[in-house]
């Protein structure tokens, strides 16, 4: 397998810089206030269109069974909607922690809704590719918009936002935490006031998820006390990635040279459009002009 032999994407993790749960739907999913924004950390994708239709997966993701990958799962998708012809074989180098809130997965598969669309000239416009993507999981629409945003629904009702530039120390617990367990947690807050865009960009933010998360996860909770003594921590998603913004990246660094050993973390760039929208475009429009 060799590197240039493949068409790379990128594949952004996001924050929930708030998190409101303020209701439910029939069906048990909970409905949520939050705020999506990208940061400059992200898996690569690389693609390698094949004739046969055969999708396969080369690399990376080796603890998830290849056929409940999100990303076989998002190629089949648009395969079959499409009716396709052609097949991928998929690279992947994944960065984005599992199961921490930075919605790795998700992004994953909206880049491969997104790429393919493209490299298989099935061309379906960006509406037609969020409702497949919505089949896979709620956080997929917002990657696949590309713009950071204010989300209601399950997620899905997106509101472009634009926010102020930050960098973000993200802490990483030594934990999985199950989204499915979080939402299943009889203590979970679920009526929630909800609350505004006004509101919220006036500084009042938070996560419903935190206490559930910080009682059942020990990691989590010594992660958010250390930075707590540094700065506002927060949780993303239903964790268990623990995050504070800073207005400069010197500012970031700073508290990043100072986390103790037992946590894994990285300094990132607060993104309100995704890397994957601006390559999406670039490709578009070297096919629009009249050399390329
Ligand atoms: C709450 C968020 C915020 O970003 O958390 P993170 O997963 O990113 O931490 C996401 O919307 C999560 O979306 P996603 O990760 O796609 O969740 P799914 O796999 O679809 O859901 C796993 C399970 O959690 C429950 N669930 C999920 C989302 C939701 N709004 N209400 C729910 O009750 C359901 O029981 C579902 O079966
Ligand atoms: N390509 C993928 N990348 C990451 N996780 C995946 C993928 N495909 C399926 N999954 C499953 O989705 C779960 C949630 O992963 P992820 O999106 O990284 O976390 P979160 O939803 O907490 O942000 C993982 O625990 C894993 O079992």
């Amino acid at each position: 397998m060799k590197h240039q032999d493949f068409d790379w994407w990128p594949a952004p993790a996001k924050l929930n810089l708030m998190l409101k749960i303020v209701g439910r739907r029939q069906d048990g999913y909970h409905l949520l206030q939050t705020v999506f924004r990208f940061i400059d950390f992200s898996d690569q994708l690389g693609f390698k269109l094949r004739h046969d239709g055969i999708i396969r997966r080369l690399s990376g993701n080796e603890s998830i069974v290849e056929s409940d990958d999100l990303i076989i799962r998002a190629a089949q998708l648009l395969q079959r909607a499409a009716g396709c012809a052609k097949g991928v074989d998929i690279a992947l180098v994944k960065n984005i922690p599992m199961g921490g809130g930075l919605g790795g997965g998700s992004s994953d598969a909206a880049t491969v809704l997104v790429a393919l669309n493209h490299l298989w000239g099935a061309d379906y416009p960006i509406d037609k590719l969020v409702s497949l993507g919505l089949e896979l999981g709620a956080d997929v629409p917002v990657f696949i918009q590309g713009k950071a945003a204010w989300a209601e629904g399950v997620g899905e009702e997106l509101t472009p936002i634009q926010l102020p530039d930050a960098w973000y120390v993200v802490l990483v617990p030594d934990c999985h935490v199950s989204t499915a367990e979080v939402f299943r947690d009889p203590q979970l807050t679920r009526n929630a006031p909800r609350t505004t865009i006004r509101d919220f960009l006036a500084g009042r933010q938070g996560n419903d998820c935190l206490p559930v998360v910080l009682k059942h996860y020990r990691q989590v909770k010594e992660a958010f006390d250390w930075l707590a003594l540094f700065a506002s921590a927060q949780l993303t998603g239903t964790g268990g990635c623990v995050f504070a913004a800073f207005e400069s990246e010197i500012a970031a660094r700073h508290v990043f040279m100072q986390v103790p050993e037992q946590f894994q973390a990285f300094v990132a760039q607060g993104l309100d459009y995704s890397p994957l929208m601006q390559l999406l475009s670039s490709k578009q429009n070297i096919g629009a002009s009249p050399s390329g």
